[in-house]
């Protein structure tokens, strides 16, 4: 079947967006690796499927990472539909159902969107963790040795999605393709883990590069940004309104005093297209 795509990018993070609203369509690992590569589609991180809305919700979208699986969450991808939905005539706030739970979608103004993330988890059965964990905010990680500064203590939190944090002193001092792969298959990580090396600039604005669960190193993880900001907070290093500087560019996150973490930043048109997908239901 041919199918529609849009092409966007949240702060360089790679999206392609489909409208399967009208026209039901369920991915398969093949179809979602088939879109992500450029040899063979228009390439992306990763790809969200937007559905029609159930159990209160206006949409629902199911996320695919490049490499063939359905995960739960995605912050710049779902930027990235809210500002396809307003252009295709939604307005006001939008529901969105996840694999990882409701997120509601804003027009924030000025180019920028605003993503209610939800509630941070942070119990080490949550994450998941392969063992019990107390604290989360600093667990002990058995790495192999890396020919870089070392890495210890990651606090770990989830999003919708799992993430490992880093504090470091300088987030360009490591090799991230050869680490990140290290880091995210680690065993405590039963369901893999996004992983970002994170370096507290003051207590507003925190650095951060990113090393994706099945997407590798991207320019931006929304996700990400929001692990980072809530678990900064918990351990004291910043306040709950912070800066998060990735390698595409700035995000907005503010952890409010409901608990859910409020995400803020671009989302950019690229260019539409087809694509040929034998075998998708
Ligand atoms: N790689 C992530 C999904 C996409 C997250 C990232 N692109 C974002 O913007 O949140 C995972 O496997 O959980």
């Amino acid at each position: 079947m041919t199918v529609p795509f849009h092409k966007m990018n949240g702060l360089g993070n790679e999206i392609v967006v489909i409208d399967a609203r009208d026209n039901a369509l369920a991915l398969d690992a093949d179809a979602a690796r088939l879109i992500g590569s450029t040899e063979t589609g228009p390439g992306c991180d990763q790809i969200m499927v937007i559905g029609p809305g159930r159990d209160g919700t206006d949409v629902t979208t199911a996320i695919w990472n490049k490499s063939g699986e359905e995960v739960e969450a995605c912050g710049n991808g779902a930027r990235c539909v809210a500002a396809y939905l307003y252009k295709a005539g939604l307005s006001g706030d939008i529901r969105m159902g996840t694999l990882g739970g409701d997120i509601v979608a804003s027009d924030a103004g000025n180019g920028q969107i605003t993503i209610d993330m939800g509630v941070p988890r942070f119990g080490w059965q949550d994450i998941p963790l392969a063992e019990e964990i107390r604290d989360t905010r600093a667990i002990e990680l058995q790495i192999g040795p890396i020919d870089a500064p070392i890495l210890h203590s990651p606090s770990v939190a989830n999003v919708g999605n799992p993430h490992a944090i880093f504090w470091v002193k300088d987030a360009d001092a490591y090799d991230l393709e050869k680490i990140g792969p290290l880091l995210e298959n680690h065993p405590m990580f039963p369901e893999r883990a996004n992983i970002s090396l994170a370096q507290v600039i003051d207590r507003n604005t925190i650095r951060t590069r990113v090393w994706e669960r099945g997407a590798g190193a991207t320019r931006a993880c929304g996700t990400a940004a929001c692990a980072i900001a809530v678990s900064a907070a918990r351990k004291g290093l910043t306040e709950r309104d912070v800066t998060v500087h990735l390698p595409g560019g700035p995000l907005h996150i503010l952890w409010n005093d409901d608990d859910h973490i409020m995400m803020t930043g671009p989302a950019e048109f690229e260019f539409d297209g087809e694509i040929e997908l034998s075998g998708a239901a």
